[in-house]
């Protein structure tokens, strides 16, 4: 299947693919672009541009936009999604699976994130572009969280799974439905055990930190997305449903990027920003897990066979070897500040 090779000081995989990827538009984007294609040849690009991403037409425009900002001699392919609103109409969905650049669609509950404001304000709106999408194949995208007031915010996404998750797919049983980064053992366990076609994504800074991160000796935005680092164990469970081998589990950086001031703001976006060096991160989280060896079906071969696409035929390799983070990266006219900025981590793609 494939020639892991894996020695205590490098690893050779086969090259990656990002599920889950922020890249924004304009001199943003062309500022961020670079990172993910160093690292990854494809990524799923989230719809959540102001305005959103509604149409196939505007997916391919935003396609010829990424494709344009790609700095010569790099490659990277870009597989674009729409943005599910109250409105759309089930003929958007055959437009965007006729386009055959348009992998899926995303579930933005309103409310629940950066940009979710165009989101859907209740599935029972989107039933007949569901029907479509599940008669046509077209995967449903789904930031998992509710948005009610009166739910603990550390307890949205165990929640979406009973109110949303669950008659979403008993309603839909043949969907193709991506639970995007999972950040509970609530949203692992569920997705391992259910029946049917679904998956996850989980991100490298949910592998690798949790909600203590979020206030240690002081409030530290770059910890700050959404959904929210959660407690230990769920961090720990997390690590186990991506270490497992299980196929359902895939990478996605969920790398989004928020100028520095935005961040470090009296009310601060979420997002982290980690495409400068998401590999090394899900390698430090897999190596402490003791489970190098995982690495690439998690972040090679899970997410293509989910997709059905070809698995990528150039390898990537990381190395042992400390280096350290810069404390910004430019982002347009102003910077970003990378999660660890500062900071020294061991490994290194090479
Ligand atoms: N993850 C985040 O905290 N932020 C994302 C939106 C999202 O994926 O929910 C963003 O677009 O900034
Ligand atoms: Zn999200
Ligand atoms: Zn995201």
């Amino acid at each position: 299947m494939s020639d892991l090779a894996t020695t205590p000081d490098t690893l050779t995989i086969t090259r990656p693919d990002d599920w889950h990827l922020h890249l924004r538009d304009g001199a943003t984007l062309a500022s961020v672009l670079p990172h993910s294609a160093r690292q990854f040849a494809r990524a799923i690009v989230m719809p959540n541009l102001k305005p959103p991403v509604t149409t196939a037409a505007a997916a391919i425009a935003y396609r010829e936009r990424i494709l344009a900002a790609l700095p010569e001699g790099m490659s990277f392919e870009p597989l674009m999604t729409l943005y599910l609103t109250n409105n759309t109409h089930p003929d958007e969905i055959l437009r965007a699976q006729e386009s055959g650049v348009v992998h899926a669609v995303k579930l933005y509950p309103a409310g629940a994130t950066t940009n979710s404001d165009a989101g859907v304000t209740d599935l029972a709106n989107c039933y007949k572009v569901l029907e479509k999408m599940q008669e046509v194949g077209m995967p449903f995208l789904v930031h998992g969280e509710v948005t009610d007031n009166d739910i603990d915010l550390f307890d949205r996404e165990a929640v979406f799974i009973e109110r949303v998750m669950r008659p979403l797919r008993r309603d839909f049983p043949a969907l193709n439905i991506v639970f995007e980064h999972i950040t509970t053992k609530h949203a692992a366990q569920y997705v391992a055990e259910a029946e049917g076609p679904i998956a996850a994504t989980i991100t490298a800074h949910h592998l690798l930190y949790n909600r203590n991160d979020i206030f240690k000796g002081g409030i530290r935005p770059h910890y700050y997305c959404l959904p929210v680092l959660k407690r230990e164990e769920h961090r720990l469970a997390l690590v186990t449903a991506a270490t497992s081998g299980d196929e359902r589990f895939f990478l996605g950086t969920d790398s989004a990027p928020h100028a520095k001031g935005a961040k470090e703001a009296a009310c601060g976006c979420a997002g982290c920003y980690t495409a400068l060096h998401a590999m090394e991160l899900y390698a430090e989280a897999f190596e402490r897990a003791g489970a190098l060896d995982k690495l690439e079906a998690f972040a090679s071969l899970n997410g293509p066979a989910f997709y059905g696409l070809p698995v990528n035929q150039d390898k990537i390799t990381l190395k042992r070897e400390q280096w350290t983070l810069p404390e910004t990266l430019p982002l347009a006219d102003q910077t970003v500040v990378p999660l660890n900025a500062g900071e020294t981590i061991n490994w290194k793609m090479v």
